[in-house]
């Protein structure tokens, strides 16, 4: 699958964009705050239907105006896919396939799968639980169309059993009606759980051998899944803690503490790993989801690479590259701000490549194979 063009209105920093890009390699060299990263974003934006960094939708219209549209235009499996997303200020977001408009927005992601590493992902190590939790969340989502919708109606039960636990402290208390939505939580818990243990189960295999790739095979890295129900069934879970929860007025326990520890020889990455190492764990990682979501969808994602040389030596910058650009990888974007860099890395690869300096959000194509 690759994105043959882009059109962009409004998005970001850019005013106006119309880009053809290569179907193997996409350099775009630039200083600081150019816009870069923000092309990157919508592309992102047209798989999973919202920014990779911004928090809400709005954020993402241009400053003064009222509206963005994106456009693009994709080879996938062989057929020509076109697909425009539109957000005017005060309306819905809307999401075309092929000039048909999706009634929901899950039904879209997933379709064109994309892994995107970029210096956001450090939230991964540094960042709370949450953010590892949003991290499973967007990679099972592109795979399976049912896991969101099952986290959101988890999220809501959650929510119900909380606000009763804050209302009924004080006063009556229904083991009743706590027990009726703990039924259904519990379904909910279980699902989510297996879909994330398989998932990280099936991430630890290959993480390793990438970490090996981009380091040059030295330190040992794992990953664990930390959940309540890796010990407990769900529903056991929730009937155990009642009395708890009822104190502390919140559910204590479930799927939405779950956690993810980045391990480097055994120990957890946020507190011993250097900043290079960091980084190529998260590099290893991104690549290890790539060929996950490759092996189960059956599509090979599109790589977006933003600014992810930085920090690193020579030596795994140039393995990085070796192995994206002339293995099993299929469309990728790399941004940098060094042009050197990059145009040593593009002397090394077999196969096409657009490079296109990028200066005040224009793009301009400067070289091309
Ligand atoms: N909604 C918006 N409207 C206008 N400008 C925006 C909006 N959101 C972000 N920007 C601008 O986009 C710029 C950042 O662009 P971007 O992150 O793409 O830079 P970059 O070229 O990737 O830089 P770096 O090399 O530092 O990563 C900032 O100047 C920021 O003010």
């Amino acid at each position: 699958m690759y994105l043959k063009r882009l059109t962009a209105i409004n998005f970001k920093s850019i005013n106006q964009l119309d880009i053809e890009f290569d179907n193997k390699i996409n350099c775009f060299v630039g200083n600081n705050g150019q816009g870069k990263t923000n092309m990157l974003d919508a592309i992102y934006f047209l798989s999973m239907c919202k920014s990779s960094l911004s928090s809400t939708d709005l954020q993402v219209i241009r400053h003064g105006q009222d509206f963005f549209v994106l456009q693009g235009f994709y080879s996938r499996q062989g057929v020509d896919e076109s697909i425009y997303c539109g957000l005017k200020q005060g309306e819905g977001k809307i999401f075309k396939r092929n000039g048909k408009a999706y009634e929901r927005l899950a039904d879209h992601i997933g379709f064109l799968p994309v892994v995107m590493v970029s210096p956001a992902d450090n939230e991964l190590v540094e960042g709370s639980g949450e953010e590892r939790r949003k991290y499973m969340n967007g990679v099972i989502s592109q795979i399976d169309h049912i896991y969101l919708d099952e986290v959101l109606r988890y999220n809501r039960l959650l929510a119900q059993r909380n606000s009763l636990l804050k209302t009924y402290s004080r006063t009556a208390f229904s083991y009743d009606l706590i027990e009726a939505i703990d039924i259904q939580l519990a379904e909910y818990a279980s699902v989510i759980h297996s879909k994330r243990k398989a998932f990280v189960e099936q991430l630890i295999e290959i993480l390793q051998e990438y970490y090996n790739k981009v380091s040059g095979g030295q330190e040992k890295v794992s990953l664990s899944y930390k959940s309540h129900l890796n010990d407990t069934p769900a529903e056991t879970l929730f009937r155990e803690n009642i009395e708890k929860d009822r104190v502390l007025q919140y559910t204590s326990v479930g799927i939405h503490r779950d956690d993810l520890t980045l391990l480097i020889d055994g120990y957890p990455i946020r507190n011993e790993g250097s900043q290079g190492q960091q980084k190529t764990y998260l590099i290893a990682l991104k690549l290890a989801q790539f060929d996950f979501i490759s092996k189960v969808a059956g599509i090979k994602p599109l790589l977006l690479l933003d600014d992810i040389f930085d920090k690193l030596d020579t030596g795994r910058v140039h393995r990085l590259i070796d192995m994206v650009a002339n293995d099993g990888f299929g469309q990728i974007f790399i941004t940098d701000t060094n042009k050197n860099r990059l145009e040593e890395v593009l002397a090394k690869v077999t196969s096409g490549y657009r490079f296109f300096r990028v200066d005040n959000s224009e793009f301009e194509l400067v070289e091309s194979r």
